[in-house]
């Protein structure tokens, strides 16, 4: 693809900044949902908001997109304040809540010529359709697609509209693996052609796997924001290796190995932090009685979560 297809696709916005949120604070009644949270997304990123249940992601996202009325805090979206810009920005961002309905008698072409009908400048349905990798299925009804085609025909209806910015609330909850990839690809090609991105995730792999940028956020603020490597490097360097705790060895051995940085008990778990993994996991292995259910892994973004906050992604928020 050329420069200037990308331009016509996305003409730049003006500013390199999409999303600008400063303080912003919401509260239901004397539930404070989202705490002074603060966020820039640039243009042309993948964005990703991660943390647990209950975080505060949906209300953000629907206060970004002026669906719902924030208590404090300032925020631009386009160079456009949600609350009273709604109609620009209507036309610049397509938005996919965590449940979206579509038509289950219509075919997803049907469904896209339809969504195509509500803009001034749709895209082409069937080169939509090819995009999101469902042109085999173009006649088939909604009711007869699989969880993971529904949820690209989804994403197929909010790219009709050619959006500057899209808005996914959760986008592979409830997907298997492959369908989880196959959806990542159809939005990491709407990246790649200049679009912006901001979805919400309590999965680590996603991302880890797909987004440029992260805010790690807890109780409605963002505890770390930054790509989710240098994330890791920051807070989180270290291999974990855990096994179960009923039947451990015990701690004050464990600790003591050469290499063991911390040590940490958490749910059925132990959990040792090490940066010599190999020579720990072999001393492991060889104390009585022998660690069960061993396992070993890199520092990814849900040891990130648990160094910052003390809880795992996992976790209710209240939990
Ligand atoms: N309409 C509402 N009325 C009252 N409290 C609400 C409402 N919506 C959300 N909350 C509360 O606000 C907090 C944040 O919820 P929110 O749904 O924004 O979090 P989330 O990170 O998106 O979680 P989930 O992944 O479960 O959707 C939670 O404590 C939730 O119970």
């Amino acid at each position: 693809m050329t420069t200037e297809q990308v331009s016509e696709e996305h003409p730049p916005h003006a500013a390199t900044t999409s999303i600008s949120v400063h303080g912003l604070t919401k509260y239901y009644g004397s539930v404070l949902a989202v705490d002074g949270l603060d966020l820039e997304v640039r243009s042309g990123e993948l964005f990703g908001v991660l943390g647990p249940n209950g975080a505060g992601k949906s209300t953000m996202l629907e206060i970004l997109v002026g669906l719902r009325e924030r208590s404090s805090g300032t925020v631009e979206v386009l160079g456009s304040d949600p609350s009273n810009d709604r109609e620009r920005l209507r036309r610049l961002v397509a938005v996919q809540p965590q449940q979206a309905e579509l038509f289950p008698n219509l075919t997803v072409r049907e469904t896209l010529r339809l969504w195509a009908s509500f803009h001034e400048n749709p895209e082409e349905p069937d080169s939509v359709i090819e995009r999101v990798g469902l042109t085999a299925s173009a006649d088939h009804r909604v009711h007869k697609l699989s969880g993971g085609q529904e949820r690209r025909l989804l994403v197929a209806t909010a790219l009709i509209s050619r959006p500057e910015l899209i808005v996914l609330d959760e986008p592979s909850t409830g997907l298997d693996p492959n369908a989880r990839a196959d959806l990542w690809d159809v939005l990491l090609a709407y990246r790649d052609r200049g679009g912006t991105a901001l979805l919400s995730t309590h999965s680590m792999e996603e991302a880890e796997s797909l987004c440029d940028r992260v805010a790690v956020v807890d109780s409605g603020k963002v505890v770390a924001c930054g790509a989710p490597a240098e994330l890791v490097i920051e807070h989180a360097p270290h291999d974990v290796v855990s096994f179960r705790r009923a039947g451990a060895p015990d701690i004050e051995a464990v600790r003591a190995i050469p290499g063991v940085e911390e040590t940490e008990l958490h749910g059925n778990r132990v959990l040792v932090h090490t940066s010599r993994a190999d020579e720990v996991t072999t001393e492991l292995m060889s104390m009585t009685p022998v660690p069960q259910n061993l396992v070993r892994r890199t520092g990814g973004l849900d040891s990130v979560f648990r160094v910052l906050t003390g809880r795992t992604l996992d976790d209710e928020k209240d939990g």
